[in-house]
């Protein structure tokens, strides 16, 4: 399933309409029946609509919804927003029909009493604005979602919420439409998957409305989904050997901090690695061996805990990781360079690791094996001179920029994973929960990661795949035996039994 923006979205109508023929016209049939089959499967036939219609397509969305509820013998009333000059075109084409059909259509007016309305009311159907929104919500829009929001009745938006942007935009109000359900029409915009409007749209489902499956060709940007890990999970064979599931080396920790290269150790092996190698510095060895009794170790040297600059051999790997609890000090930051130089193989960095790679980013194009990287938001507010806010607001296209530029993947975590990659194609992961909000979540995904990049033949496929993983792992865990309180990154490692076990049922 694609995601896209809206000025994506407008092309996509236009080569539907101008390239294949269907009538924009037909479009909005389309959007309309499909949402209001949705809708008909949600609501009994006592529960009386209101539509809110505005002056685009989306409105016209709306009146054939209202046409459509009416026939299926609902009660319908659609309240319209705008003088009757302001509806044009297919909009107007699908007024006309609701009216010639006896639908009841209200018009919006300084006195109009609200409060009657919604005496009359049981479902309000949002169809005021869609991709089409610009800025701020203007009168009477911002006075009708303001009611709305405050009426206790279910709230179904149509395409998005009105009053929140498609894209990575700001500047937009807080009276915007808080729907209980939103019907995404054809495909997800941004908006859906960013901290500061994804709460507006409730829970969301997308309908499909006619547009041919070719027409999304030039859209490199999509959800990973159940289907896709179906499609590119690999299956372990019968004949398989431990050298044929990966050699994998996690560098990292240090006296102080052994805990974190532990987990990801731990998590890499639990996802299906063959042979794990663990280096860090001697101190932390034994209390990592007492709980990994699979691993086996790598001393380093040392000075006061933390991990120095040394020569490694790192080509019997096919996989390394450096970063996690490695801490800041110089000596770490040398050993990172000489990694990112040095690892022959894809190389995944991580937490200090990134914190080191920051004065050295240009060195990460020089790699002639895939580089990934696994920031936060903070981490990649860090490694792209840009604040937290900023990336919070516009992760897809910081993401896209930075990955292509330097020349790799990039995983950008949040509750919505963002993966992205040299090229510029990006997939959002939707599993996990507010439990993986916590130390050690990224350790472990870190494990996951790396086993999933010795497992697949194509690094976009393991990291996808990777992110899914984890966030199922911790759905399973919530839903089963935790809350997403109490839920720590051990749990979320033991809860991939339960998955691996599902998928390959
Ligand atoms: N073939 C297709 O294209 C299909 C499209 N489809 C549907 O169409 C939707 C997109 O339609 P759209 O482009 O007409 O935009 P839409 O969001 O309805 O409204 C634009 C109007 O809103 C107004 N306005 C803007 N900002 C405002 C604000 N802050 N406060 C108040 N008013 C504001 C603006 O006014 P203006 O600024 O021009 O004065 C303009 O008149 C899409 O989401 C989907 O639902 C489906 O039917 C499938 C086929
Ligand atoms: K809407």
């Amino acid at each position: 399933m694609h995601i896209v923006t809206a000025k994506e979205m407008y092309e996509i109508d236009r080569i539907t309409m101008e390239e294949y023929g269907l009538d924009g016209r037909i479009l909005m049939e389309n959007a309309g029946r499909a949402i209001a089959k949705q809708l008909e499967g949600l609501l009994s036939l006592n529960q009386r609509i209101t539509i809110l219609v505005g002056s685009g397509n989306n409105g016209g969305d709306g009146f054939v919804i209202g046409r459509t509820m009416m026939n299926a013998g609902y009660s319908v009333r659609i309240l319209q927003l705008v003088e009757d000059n302001r509806i044009r075109g297919d909009a107007q084409y699908h007024k006309q029909l609701f009216l010639s059909f006896g639908g009841t259509l209200l018009h919006w007016n300084e006195s109009f009493d609200l409060k009657e309305l919604e005496e009359e009311t049981d479902v309000w159907v949002d169809a005021m604005l869609g991709i089409g929104a610009k800025g701020a919500l203007r009168s009477p829009f911002s006075e009708v979602c303001t009611f709305v929001n405050r009426s206790e009745r279910l709230t179904v938006s149509v395409d998005i919420p009105s009053g929140i942007p498609a894209d990575e935009e700001s500047g937009y109000t807080e009276e915007a439409i808080h729907a209980d359900i939103t019907y995404i029409i054809e495909a997800p915009k941004l908006s859906t998957f960013l901290e500061r409007y994804a709460s507006y749209y409730g829970r969301w489902e997308v309908v499909r409305i006619g547009i041919p499956n070719s027409a999304w060709s030039f859209i490199k940007r999509a959800i990973w989904s159940d289907q896709s890990v179906q499609q590119t999970l690999p299956t372990r064979s019968r004949f398989s050997h431990k050298g044929s599931h990966g050699r994998g080396f996690v560098i990292g920790g240090s006296q102080s901090m052994p805990g974190s290269v532990a987990l990801t150790s731990s998590a890499a092996l639990r996802a299906g690695a063959g042979l794990l190698t663990i280096g860090t510095v001697p101190e932390a060895i034994p209390s990592i061996a007492a709980q990994l009794t699979e691993a086996t170790f790598h001393a380093m040297k040392g000075q006061n805990g933390w991990i120095q600059a040394q020569e490694l051999d790192l080509s019997p790997y096919d996989s390394v990781v450096i970063g996690m609890g490695m801490g800041r000090a110089e000596e770490t930051a040398s050993i990172t360079r000489q990694v990112v130089k040095s690892a022959h193989c894809p190389l995944l960095i991580d937490a200090d690791g990134l914190y080191h790679i920051q004065h050295h980013k240009s060195s990460l194009r020089e790699r002639s094996h895939p580089t990934v990287l696994t920031p936060h938001p903070g981490e990649m507010a860090m490694l792209s001179n840009q604040t937290i806010s900023s990336v919070l607001d516009h992760p897809i296209s910081i993401s896209k920029t930075f990955a292509m530029e330097y020349g790799v993947y990039l995983v950008l975590k949040g509750p919505f994973t963002i993966i992205t990659t040299p090229d510029g194609e990006q997939w959002v992961n939707l599993t996990g929960n507010a439990g993986l909000a916590k130390g050690g979540s990224g350790d472990a995904l870190a494990g996951v990661l790396l086993t999933m990049m010795m497992q697949h033949e194509t690094i976009q496929h393991a990291l996808s795949n990777g992110c899914y993983l984890h966030g199922k792992s911790a759905d399973y865990m919530v839903e089963h035996q935790h809350s997403d309180r109490d839920l720590l990154a051990t749990d979320v490692i033991h809860g991939l039994i339960q998955i691996f076990r599902t998928l390959s049922s």
